[in-house]
């Protein structure tokens, strides 16, 4: 091992000379609030009764969930945060996420659910979104030829196509405000009204990202998460650090990872700016990434999130092994407490989110942590962290090809690698 470098921290110094970047960012975002822009801000305040479905709507083994980016993230991430990455082996409710146009996604999961039982959430908030459409007329081909009502479907937009179609053939319909961004909308009626269909407990959820919401209102960058978070992140971005690794140590995270990605990628990376977002999870990322976080280019920063309380444990027994008599969640931790330090002794930025344990409330107050931990870096960045001007252009494209007008392949690629 290299000799241990200085750790390259952040003083209580640095910290003072951020000020004015700081406050100006708070005061911006405050500001946008008071205009209306930030639907992200409002949602959690609305009472979850609204989006509860009737009973009837309970009696269905399966749910499928259509749509793409922030219209179906969100709620893979609370659902797989709450109940577990088997959740499906373990309930007698059957969650599927089709989240992509891969034919076989479909297939696969039209082999193990029947349709006339199944409840799909078809959720896009422009309504247009390609992927969506084609997954959901697909879909309901095959259900008007298995005979199934209309309430197998509900529609969650705020317009476009599919809207069109949810009030033409009388699905229920749940808007989407239009000031909620997508990559922010899982506490809206995005996220909200599958899970309340899925076990999941929208009331805690809501809970913990009010009580978020109290502390990220706070203007002192010390007594404010998410604005200390995102000042760390952009202190780091601007000393070389251009890629933000987040490293849950425990599995129903890793979702969350995916839910960050979009959240951190598309809303920052504007006008040649942005911090690369990598997803990784511990332990088990050891043996896959950390040779390269702790010997390669010192181009990163690290978030550990961690949880003190598992769901379940167990005691590990072999006479003479230094394992013996320890738990499984004090391996998976003091791991997590390894790899900091190596890496704060290679000099790798690193900080750590702990919590108690994992469950609706927490995972509320985390969601909205970042929602405005992101905000406040979209201000000290100056990009506008709610809008996504670029990914239009593959749209058309993809559209101009499906129309017939682009040319073929030899358009879209310089060459083809075939295997
Ligand atoms: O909810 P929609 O309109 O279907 O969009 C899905 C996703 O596509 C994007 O617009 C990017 O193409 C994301 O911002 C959004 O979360």
């Amino acid at each position: 091992m290299k000799e241990k470098i200085g750790i390259e921290g952040i003083s209580l110094e640095d910290i003072e000379g951020m000020r004015n970047i700081v406050d100006t960012a708070y005061r911006r975002t405050m500001e946008r609030y008071d205009k209306g822009e930030l639907g992200f801000m409002e949602v959690i305040q609305k009472d979850c009764e609204c989006y509860r479905l009737s009973d009837r709507y309970k009696e269905f083994k399966y749910i499928l969930v259509v749509g793409m980016g922030g219209s179906i993230l969100g709620t893979q991430m609370v659902y797989e945060g709450v109940k577990g990455v088997y959740a499906n082996e373990l309930n007698s409710k059957k969650v599927f996420f089709l989240d992509n146009s891969d034919p076989e996604l479909l297939y696969s999961i039209l082999k193990i659910v029947a349709l006339r039982e199944t409840l799909v959430f078809v959720v896009s908030k422009s309504g247009n979104t390609v992927e969506t459409l084609a997954n959901f007329f697909i879909l309901r081909e095959k259900m008007k030829k298995e005979g199934c009502r209309e309430d197998n479907v509900v529609i969650i937009s705020s317009g476009g196509l599919l809207k069109e179609i949810g009030k033409r053939e009388n699905y229920k319909i749940f808007e989407i405000p239009e000031n909620v961004v997508g990559r922010f909308s899982v506490l809206s009626s995005v996220g909200l009204v599958p899970l309340s269909c899925m076990g999941v407990d929208i009331g805690k959820l809501i809970s913990g990202a009010r009580d978020m919401d109290k502390l990220c209102r706070r203007e002192d960058v010390f007594n404010n998460p998410a604005l200390m978070n995102a000042l760390i992140h952009y202190m780091f971005l601007n000393r070389g650090k251009s890629i933000s690794v987040i490293m849950p140590y425990i599995e129903r995270l890793y979702r969350f990872d995916l839910w960050y990605r979009q959240l951190w990628a598309e809303s920052l990376g504007k006008d040649g700016k942005g911090q690369t977002p990598v997803a990784a999870l511990g332990a088990k990322d050891q043996h896959s990434q950390l040779q390269l976080y702790l010997d390669g280019p010192k181009d990163k920063i690290i978030t550990f999130i961690k949880v003190r309380k598992f769901k379940e444990d167990f005691t590990i027994r072999y006479k003479g092994h230094y394992l013996d008599g320890c738990n499984l969640s004090q391996l998976i931790n003091f791991q997590q407490l390894g790899t900091e330090r190596v890496l704060t002794s290679m000099g790798v930025p690193n900080i750590s989110i702990v919590l108690e344990d994992l469950d609706e409330y927490t995972l509320g107050k985390l969601i909205y942590m970042y929602e405005m931990t992101t905000a406040f870096m979209g201000e000290m960045m100056e990009v506008n962290a709610f809008n996504q001007p670029a990914v239009e252009e593959g749209k058309k494209i993809t559209r101009e090809l499906l129309e017939g007008k682009g040319k073929g392949e030899e358009v879209v690629k310089d060459y083809i690698i075939k295997i």
